[in-house]
């Protein structure tokens, strides 16, 4: 599988990495971090994936926080128009956990950032201030968690 999307997409980025949470303690952190947004020098990097099973309403939650420790995916920021990359769970064979992916959804040039769209301004209408570039919607996505 990764393979035929490596062959498909102009290039593969990475997985992004960070501290793998319980939920008690990702609520726990994103409350913190909610607190400190206000804070301009501060800028945390809790990602929460929800990956909705085939079998019915259950839901796996994996809770990645790269605030503190993380690969250099922490630093993609968010854009509104989606950006140039898409995100893909993809599951090595034998792992329990599939890994977050970042691929490029079109060219990119040379020096121009990276960015993904972080989700759905709905689920959370009262976010941080966006300042991505284009077609902003000025807030920020994020989830209750
Ligand atoms: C995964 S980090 C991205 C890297 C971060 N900008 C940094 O310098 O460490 C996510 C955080 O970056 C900031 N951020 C990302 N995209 C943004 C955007 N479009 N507008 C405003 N802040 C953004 C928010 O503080 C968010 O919590």
């Amino acid at each position: 599988m990764l393979d035929m999307i490596e062959m498909a997409l102009p290039i593969i980025s990475r997985a992004i990495l960070g501290e793998l949470l319980m939920t008690k303690e990702a609520r726990t952190r994103q409350k913190i971090y909610d607190d400190l947004a206000s804070d301009d020098q501060f800028s945390s990097s809790l990602l929460v994936l929800k990956e909705h099973l085939p079998s019915g309403n259950a839901c796996m939650r994996i809770n990645i926080d790269a605030t503190r420790v993380g690969n250099v995916a922490r630093f993609i920021n968010h854009s509104c128009d989606g950006g140039n990359l898409s995100t893909k769970l993809v599951r090595n064979s034998g792992a329990l956990l599939p890994r977050l992916c970042f691929f490029a959804s079109r060219d990119t040039q040379e020096d121009e950032e990276l960015t993904f769209s972080y989700g759905d301004i709905r689920l959370r209408p009262k976010g941080l201030k966006c300042f991505c570039s284009s077609s902003c919607y000025g807030i920020l996505p994020s989830e209750n968690t």
